[in-house]
């Protein structure tokens, strides 16, 4: 058995193990990464980041501050420090760490190496200049003339492709779980990088879903996995329709001002779209760069994807075919499922990605109202008996808090 071959096996082995043998994982690993020499010393991250100096904070994570920094060879990084205290980071610490190293893809972030020093851990990738698409798009608004219609266009496209590689091309499947905006970084030439694993599962290559406990971020997440944890590679694709919605518009779709009565971003680009003017979703800077075709079809993909029954959304390959080819015809997208309206759960379980029709209801026998209030608890209504028990158990993620950053934590 070739090196690299025993070093995947291993990890894919550690990832399957339960939480209770993490702290064995996390030996393990150094062990592998040593082998590998992906362990990069302490002391040439602290002469790098001359010694993690608030200057060179690139931002705050999840897991705790992330660092610029240089090395020696002149290659410029980023650290991403896992904050002491947090249990819940070390374990997405250790997902990311292992999940990155085992994947490599231009539309994915490079991990260079990572770092045990004592109690702290530190992952080390390679610095992406342009940082996060949610600083450019929404946070610091004047950069946002930079992105016009070819570079929004491009960047739907390596994210298409990116999440391609992660759910088909890579050797098991990998689901993301918290595709969003902050989590896609653009380089120098504004190709994009899916990067933060920390949420991310590897599936066995027989298996298409788990049910799971519920983790991501309000206003992306999949309705059929915040309602019964149901996990798939149809949850990324709805999150990347989101994403998809916001870079065309402009907008959060977590902060969405409302028109039309919508109710949210993606109900607002539908209702438009219904009546045949989609293209007013359409953030007016791009107003000069836009290509009318190409958007009116980037829209209805993002409707596609964002679809309420997770059968009707295309897969990944699928909307890279789509993206590549522009095809005259599209399927014509149903209602979007969105938290915070109605979700209606078809009881069909054949995948199908090219059916034809009005609303995702065919089927369907019961019902749930998703509501968000201002803490930013999610809460789920059964609008039906036959689901009332479901809804009451226990184990069902129906009411659940998020943190002031609109991440909902992974529980237990
Ligand atoms: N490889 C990198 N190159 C350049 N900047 C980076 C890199 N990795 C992270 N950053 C920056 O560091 C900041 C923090 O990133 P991090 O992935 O830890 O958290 P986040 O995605 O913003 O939030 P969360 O962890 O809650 O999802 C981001 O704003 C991002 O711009």
């Amino acid at each position: 058995m070739t090196k690299s071959k025993s070093f995947v096996q291993n990890l894919i082995k550690q990832l399957r193990f339960g939480s209770s043998r993490d702290r064995q994982g996390e030996d393990d690993l150094e062990e592998i990464a040593a082998k590998e020499q992906k362990l990069i010393q302490f002391e040439t991250l602290v002469e790098a980041t001359n010694n993690f100096h608030p200057n060179n904070k690139l931002g705050q994570g999840g897991f705790g501050p992330v660092y610029k920094g240089k090395l020696k060879d002149g290659r410029v990084i980023a650290v991403k420090k896992l904050s002491l205290y947090s249990k819940q980071g070390r374990k997405e610490f250790m997902t990311e760490a292992k999940l990155l190293a085992r994947v490599q893809h231009r539309n994915v972030v490079n991990l260079l190496g990572y770092c045990v020093h004592g109690s702290e851990k530190l992952l080390v990738y390679e610095y992406v200049m342009n940082e996060s698409l949610d600083k450019l798009l929404f946070t610091e608004s004047s950069r946002r003339g930079e992105l016009d219609w070819k570079r929004r266009y491009d960047i739907i496209f390596g994210i298409a492709r990116g999440l391609q590689y992660l759910h088909v091309d890579s050797h098991n499947v990998i689901i993301h779980r918290d595709i969003k905006a902050s989590n896609i970084l653009l380089d120098d030439k504004w190709v994009p990088k899916i990067a933060d694993f920390g949420m991310a599962r590897l599936f066995p290559e027989d298996q298409t879903h788990v049910n799971t406990r519920v983790a991501g971020t309000n206003g992306y997440m999949a309705p059929e996995y915040v309602m019964h944890g149901h996990l798939s590679a149809k949850a990324d694709v709805f999150s990347f329709g989101v994403l998809v919605l916001e870079l065309i518009s402009g907008q959060r779709n977590s902060s969405f001002t409302s028109f039309m009565d919508a109710e949210n971003l993606l109900d607002w680009a539908y209702k438009l779209y219904k009546k045949g003017r989609s293209l007013e979703i359409m953030d007016p800077t791009l107003a000069s760069s836009a290509d009318p075709d190409q958007v009116t079809m980037c829209i209805q993909i993002g409707l596609l994807c964002t679809q309420g029954d997770p059968h009707l959304r295309p897969t990944m390959p699928r909307v890279v075919l789509i993206l590549s080819k522009r095809p005259g015809n599209l399927e014509e997208p149903t209602r979007p499922g969105i938290p915070g309206s109605r979700y209606r759960r078809s009881r069909r379980t054949s995948a199908s990605s090219s059916i034809v029709g009005t609303s995702g209801t065919s089927g369907a026998s019961d019902s749930y109202a998703l509501t968000t209030n201002t803490t930013g608890t999610i809460t789920a209504t059964a609008t039906a008996t036959a689901t009332a028990n479901e809804v009451a158990s226990s184990s069902s993620p129906i009411s659940r808090r998020y943190d002031n950053r609109g991440k909902r934590p992974i529980e237990g």
